[in-house]
C-alpha cells in the first residue's frame, strides 16, 4: 500500500450562526487543506498517481471554495461550513472525481483541513 499526500490552501470567508463567542461574525481564514490518497499499483512510471494529476483533481475541488463567502454556497446551506463540514465536502467532490471511483485502485484516504497553524480537523471516513 503507497499512501500519497498533497497540500492545497485556499482562502475563504465563513461565519458560524449560532456560535458562542467571534466566530459568529463574518472573519476568513487561510485554509491549508491535506489530501491523502492510497493505491497498491504503481504505473509504468513507477507512480500510483502522478502528483499533477493529483493536484490537478483536488485543486478542482478547492476552487469551488477558493475566494467564496462559504455560507452562500449549496454546500452549506444544510449544515454550518466549520472545519469538519468543509473537510467533508472536500471528501466526498473528490470521491466523484473519476481517478477515485470505486472501480479505481486509488481511494481517497483522509481530508486534513487546518483553519489556522495551531487548529485542524482530519476526516478518515474509512477508518
Ligand atoms: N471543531 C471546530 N471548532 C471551531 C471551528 C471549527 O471549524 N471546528 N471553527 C471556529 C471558528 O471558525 C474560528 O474562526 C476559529 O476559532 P479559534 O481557533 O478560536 O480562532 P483563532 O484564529 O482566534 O485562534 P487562536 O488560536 O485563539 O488564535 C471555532 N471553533
Ligand atoms: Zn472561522
Amino acid at each position: 500500500m503507497y499512501e500519497l499526500t498533497i497540500i492545497a490552501e485556499f482562502e475563504a470567508a465563513h461565519r458560524l450562526p449560532e456560535y458562542p463567542g467571534k466566530c459568529c461574525r463574518l472573519h476568513g481564514h487561510n485554509w491549508k487543506v491535506e489530501v491523502t490518497i492510497a493505491g497498491t499499483k504503481l504505473n509504468k512510471q513507477g507512480m500510483v498517481i502522478d502528483f499533477r494529476e493529483f493536484k490537478s483533481a483536488v485543486g478542482k475541488v478547492i476552487d469551488q471554495l477558493d475566494h467564496y463567502y462559504l455560507n452562500e454556497l449549496e454546500a452549506f446551506q444544510e449544515v454550518y461550513p466549520t472545519a469538519e463540514n468543509i473537510a467533508k465536502y472536500i471528501y466526498d467532490k473528490l470521491n466523484d472525481h473519476p481517478s477515485f471511483t470505486d472501480a479505481s485502485d486509488l481511494n481517497v484516504r483522509c481530508i486534513t483541513v487546518w483553519e489556522s497553524p495551531r487548529s485542524a480537523v482530519k476526516y478518515c471516513p474509512g477508518e
